[in-house]
């Protein structure tokens, strides 16, 4: 093994986890430096959960390595017991103890240093999620946001190699979801935490993680920062899973152009594809305005306000139904036929 391996926090190489005959995560790559924050991010079913209870030490791997701080924790036959990984862990169900307090819950994992070491990690994870004065307050007296803070402070009192978060914040509504997320990561961030979070909610993982990788059937389809995997999605699976967006027929142009039912789309960088190619044009709420002097008209099928802007729902003449953002002042109603046109985009999403 390379001894890249061995600088990076958590590493995995070529992993296959299997369930008998099946297996449910192939070809598993990725490596994080120490205080990274990463998200595996999928559907429900696609391998995310058994690859977090894998780097945890709970399921053999049939391929590949694991590695954690320098250190070989898992291959085909090897697998160094959970409790000797020094892996923090956080799920959904992150029952506290209730008869303890919360110190005494944050203290639960302290086994090592003396009595007044152990209280100066409680106070300094006390301060460090806000609740300094909150050590002798008992679980059912906090918030489910608090619960969750304390929680995080117990996993993260013995300062583990790396903290693994299944879903953490399922129980929570989405609007405090990702509030509690982008705190989290906050925390994280200060504590210097290596993290692996998994979920299926984009958003969850666009406030929590320096890097995600998108999973489905057990695959990582492409692994980055959320502005990558927004406007640079490498299949179509990634394009329709993260963010909004259609794709529409098209044929290339010269590089920096398609045409499309919208018309020609033109962006600042080129694409690689000769001319008269025929492919697939990624086409997001963004990209589309409404014009009134376009000769493209579309019908308004449906529309969301959302504050500052509305999301429009329109179908072109073909029948290809296409997303809208526009500002709220520009209103129009369902029904309606309004001109649209496509901006200059930054890069234009092909796919053959
Ligand atoms: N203990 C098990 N034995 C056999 N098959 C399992 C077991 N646990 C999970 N699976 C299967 O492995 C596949 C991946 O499951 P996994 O729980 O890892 O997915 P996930 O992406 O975390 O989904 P979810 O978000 O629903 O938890 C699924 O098809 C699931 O049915």
């Amino acid at each position: 093994m390379s001894s890249r391996s061995e600088s990076q926090q958590l590493a995995l190489r070529g992993v296959d986890v299997a369930y008998g005959e099946r297996v449910v995560a192939r070809a598993i790559d990725f490596a994080l430096d120490p205080g990274e924050i990463a998200c595996l991010l999928g559907p429900s079913g696609c391998g995310k959960t058994t690859l977090l209870r894998a780097i945890a030490g709970f399921e053999p791997i049939v391929a590949g390595e694991i590695w954690l701080h320098g250190r070989r924790v898992s291959a085909p036959g090897e697998t160094l017991a959970p409790e000797r990984r020094r892996v923090g862990m956080l799920f959904q169900d992150f029952a506290l103890f209730p008869h303890l307090s919360v110190a005494g819950n944050i203290g639960f994992g302290l086994r090592d240093g003396s009595s007044a070491q152990k209280r100066a990690r409680i106070a300094e994870l006390l301060e460090l999620i806000g609740l300094a004065d909150a050590g002798e307050r008992y679980p059912h007296e906090l918030s489910g946001g608090m619960q969750q803070r304390v929680a995080l402070a117990r996993a993260l009192a013995p300062r583990p190699e790396a903290l693994l978060l299944d879903e953490p914040f399922s129980s929570l509504d989405a609007e405090r979801r990702e509030q509690l997320a982008r705190e989290i990561r906050d925390l994280l961030k200060r504590e210097g935490v290596t993290a692996v979070l998994v979920t299926h909610d984009q958003h969850e993982a666009f406030a929590m993680a320096d890097v995600i990788g998108v999973m489905s059937e057990g695959r990582i389809r492409q692994w980055g920062p959320a502005f990558d995997l927004y406007h640079e999605p490498a299949d179509r699976f990634v394009a329709d899973f993260i963010g909004q967006g259609v794709r529409l027929p098209a044929t290339t142009l010269d590089g920096c152009r398609v045409t499309t039912e919208l018309g020609e789309l033109s962006c600042s960088r080129p694409h690689d594809l000769p001319s008269g190619v025929t492919v697939e044009v990624l086409v997001r709420p963004d990209d589309l305005a409404h014009d009134d002097a376009s000769p493209v008209r579309a019908l308004i099928l449906e529309r969301a306000f959302r504050g500052a802007d509305f999301l429009y729902r329109l179908r072109l003449p073909s029948g290809a139904e296409v997303l809208s953002l526009a500002p709220s002042h520009q209103e129009h109603a369902v029904g309606d036929w309004i001109g649209v046109s496509a901006r200059t985009m930054r890069h234009l999403v092909l796919f053959r």
